[in-house]
């Protein structure tokens, strides 16, 4: 289990980290997510160590995280950060070997990651030669060439394409079902919605929203979303607490509404008809995006 416990952290008189508390457990993919500056690198590197926090724990198991245990977490850090001259196999090898592993593990480590990343035939050559999406395969084996009890990865998605995305995400949530807690940031919601068991949103240094995808969609209003054959687009009920919110091109165009509590959807229905035939009238499920939007701007 990685704990983060009321971690606070100034850049003179910046705010970056506010009390900022959340934990992933063993097995569970926890997405990051916030916008530009909200916070997210500078707290995987406070769980990293590579920064100092001002006040507030990491714990890994329930014990602070030392530099032993810092050894068994394994980070893909924003800026990168490998040796774009050294051979691929080489460094692989290297960082295996600094942490702990003999030569011939090692060895055996970079050809398993090798062939799982889809990267074998990249391993002579310097990590300069290669595309931005297979430096971030060599990234992401660096990262789990020690075979880490918890993986941190800053953005690893960032940039791939839909087949090396793919392959990211199959090797994550490996690691989460073999009882790793992996935690990532990433501006990609839709993904982060289909691959995370859990989601942490942090704004201005503060997490504003922490839970399953379903929880976080959960929350909020109730809304309808209603299908009116020849309906007019501006069209909103004037049952009192009704409030036209948004549209989505499904099936032709439905119209999204928020209700109040209480307000009888049955009332809204009988409105819906006098404009036209009703071809959908369900409740809408806000996508985490939608979710997003409504949890930074509040
Ligand atoms: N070394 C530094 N010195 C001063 N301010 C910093 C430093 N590093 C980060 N900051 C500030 O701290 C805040 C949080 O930055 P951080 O990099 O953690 O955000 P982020 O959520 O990772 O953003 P992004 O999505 O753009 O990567 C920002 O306002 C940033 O400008």
């Amino acid at each position: 289990m990685l704990t983060v416990d009321h971690i606070t952290k100034r850049y003179g008189d910046l705010v970056a980290l506010d009390g900022v508390s959340f934990s992933v457990a063993p097995g569970e993919l926890f997405g990051f997510v916030g916008s530009n500056g909200a916070g997210k690198t500078t707290t995987m590197r406070i769980i990293l160590g590579v920064l100092s926090s001002d006040g507030g724990e990491v714990r890994i198991d329930d014990k602070p995280v030392d530099f032993a245990t810092r050894q068994t977490i394994g980070y893909m850090p924003e800026e990168r950060g490998l040796y774009p001259k050294m051979k691929v196999g080489d460094q692989l090898a290297y960082l295996a070997q600094l942490h702990g592993l003999n030569p011939a593990d090692a060895q055996t480590a970079v050809h398993r990651w090798a062939e799982r990343l889809e990267i074998e035939d990249k391993l002579g050559k310097e990590l300069q030669a290669l595309s931005l999406g297979n430096q971030q395969r060599v990234q992401l084996a660096a990262a789990l060439i020690h075979d880490p009890k918890v993986l941190v990865l800053d953005e690893p998605f960032s940039g791939l394409d839909p087949v090396a995305v793919d392959v990211m995400t199959d090797v994550l949530r490996d690691k989460a079902n073999a009882g790793v807690p992996v935690i990532f940031s990433s501006h990609q919601l839709d993904l982060v919605q289909r691959l995370c068991d859990r989601v942490g949103i942090i704004k201005a240094g503060k997490i504003r929203a922490n839970g399953t995808v379903d929880e976080l969609r959960s929350q909020g209003k109730r809304q309808l979303a209603i299908g009116i054959v020849g309906g007019d687009a501006s069209w909103a009920p004037s049952t009192p607490g009704v409030q036209l919110v948004g549209h989505r091109a499904e099936n032709g165009r439905h119209i999204i509404l928020e209700l109040d509590p209480g307000v009888d959807d049955q009332a809204v229905l009988h409105e819906a008809l006098q404009v036209g035939p009703v071809t959908h009238f369900a409740s809408h499920v806000p996508s985490l995006t939608e979710m997003y939007r409504e949890v930074v701007s509040a």
